[in-house]
């Protein structure tokens, strides 16, 4: 681990977009940001004219430091929280488009489990995940939950490329010891659980990045976490979630991902092997899986009881809409979860998913939350207002779900997903100028060469930036996204320099 020579700071000055809640988030102009040598945001100036950031530099006392760089954002640009995807697998990239005729059971069989087999080839395994996860980053993804293989040194090989590359992610080994391919299922619970933990000590020893000593985040350093993953109830025999159990409460801060309540012959088959336990949510519940750092994806057709005892747990859910249309599952409750106080992010489901940008996402979870409107739900719950169950998710909630939601999902809330003095700099650079090579996003366009701008554009206010913003969401893509940074640094985006 090298330490730094001296502190260096970096302003960001522009437009500033920032999350704070499901209603609101703020729409600066011209915003001034510091980033500390560690890649944390030591203050933020949220009104700085062009003609007072000498001023403003002097105050903080930067003007004739040497240590010093100011990035100025053009009129087309703006900085955002990076984007949170809070459920996805890196080893179904490949099978990106293929095979959506099947629902899931029939999807997993014919379409996913021979793809992730082959990943007990190393070779393979290296060169794919290479290209996967260098996408998923262009793509503004700063943190990343990863479901892996059954692999051991597949698995290894993914969280050491993500390390690499510099992203912030969570990447566990698959446990899964039953209703599998005979050629695709981990022989024992002893062989899953010995692999279990062989991962999780090479993820926890890959080298950290510099920290003060007094930073009050424990494990500000680490970008790359383990995360016990029990692929579904269906694939895991009792002993395994028992296992797994242990070894979630011998470490509190272990996050746990599965999958819950996606399809309705998946819960039937669940209820089916688990006849013990009244809900799916039950069978989770029952091995002590559920708790304040467990992501739940999909989430589909949970029952009223599973809701509430997912709120109580404190456990998160990972909204997958482009998979939930894609597979034929059904469309999530997305607002009543919310107006229950369950906290819910943003998962791109790769592949069940389609497309590994947290975009296409925003844009489904916004085409979903539409479609349950058509049928409004009656107010069963006086405890739970409904504010989001029967409307379409407004901008500010999806912003939310795409950055801080997830942040919170990941137990990560007061480290990523907002901008806030003491929290870590992972962002993105955007811009909707015509230059950066998207047509779809002409109407806010700002064209510097010629000096003018054009279409909706507006005065360079917060109306005309929250323009911006909207038009980037519904009609953005990888294209728009200039650089991507984690921890204070570049790890990639359109101009970021690959070797
Ligand atoms: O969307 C999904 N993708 C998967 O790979 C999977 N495995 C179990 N359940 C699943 N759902
Ligand atoms: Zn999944």
């Amino acid at each position: 681990m090298s330490s730094l020579a001296s502190p260096k700071f970096t302003l960001f000055h522009g437009a500033v977009v920032n999350p704070v809640n499901l209603h609101h988030y703020d729409a600066h102009p011209h915003a001034l940001l510091c980033v500390d040598a560690y890649g944390d945001i030591a203050w933020i100036e949220e009104h700085v004219p062009d003609a007072l950031v000498q001023d403003v530099m002097a105050k903080r006392g930067l003007l004739d430091s040497t240590d010093v760089s100011l990035i100025q954002l053009k009129k087309s640009e703006f900085l955002m929280p990076g984007f949170i995807d809070t459920h996805t697998h890196a080893p179904q990239v490949p099978n990106m488009g293929a095979g959506q005729q099947y629902e899931l059971l029939d999807w997993l069989e014919h379409v996913t489990f021979p793809m992730e087999k082959r990943f007990e080839d190393v070779k393979f395994a290296r060169e794919t995940y290479k290209a996967a996860i260098r996408r998923v980053i262009d793509c503004g993804t700063t943190t990343c939950c990863y479901y892996a293989t059954l692999h051991v040194e597949a698995t290894k090989i993914l969280a050491d490329i993500i390390h690499e590359y510099g992203q912030r992610a969570f990447v566990g080994k698959c446990n899964m010891n039953r209703n599998c391919p005979h050629d695709y299922i981990e022989p024992s619970t002893e062989a899953s659980i010995a692999g279990t933990h062989d991962v999780i000590s090479h993820i926890q020893r890959l080298p950290s990045l510099p920290t003060p000593s007094e930073h009050p985040h424990a494990d500000a350093s680490q970008l790359v976490h383990p995360i016990l993953t029990p692929r579904f109830a269906i694939s895991s025999t009792p002993d395994l979630l028992s296992a797994l159990s242990a070894i979630a409460h011998g470490d509190s801060s272990l996050r746990i991902q599965t999958h819950i309540s996606e399809n309705v012959h998946e819960i039937e088959f669940t209820k089916s092997l688990f006849p013990e336990c009244k809900t799916y949510a039950d069978v989770y519940d029952k091995y002590g899986l559920l708790r304040h750092n467990t992501v739940l994806a999909h989430a589909v057709h949970l029952e009223e009881e599973e809701m509430e005892v997912v709120r109580q747990r404190g456990s998160g859910i990972s909204h997958c809409p482009t998979s939930n249309f894609n597979l034929t599952s059904g469309v999530c409750k997305v607002g009543e979860l919310l107006d229950r106080g369950i906290k819910v992010g943003l998962g791109t489901d790769v592949s069940g998913g389609f497309s590994p940008s947290i975009l296409t996402a925003i844009q489904h979870a916004s085409i979903a939350s539409k479609v349950v409107s058509f049928t409004p739900k009656p107010d069963h719950h006086p405890k739970h207002k409904p504010h989001f169950a029967n409307n379409a998710l407004p901008v500010s909630a999806l912003l939310h779900l795409a950055t801080l939601g997830g942040a919170h999902v990941c137990d990560l809330g007061s480290r990523v997903g907002s901008f806030a003095p003491g929290k870590a700099f992972d962002a993105l650079v955007v811009s909707v100028s015509s230059r950066a090579g998207n047509p779809a996003i002409w109407g806010v366009e700002v064209d510097e060469a010629l000096g003018i701008e054009r279409g909706l554009a507006g005065h360079g206010g917060e109306d005309h930036l929250k323009r911006m913003v909207e038009a980037f969401m519904f009609c953005g893509d990888d294209r728009n996204i200039l650089r991507v940074y984690v921890q204070g640094r570049v790890i990639g985006g359109r101009e970021w320099k690959r070797d």
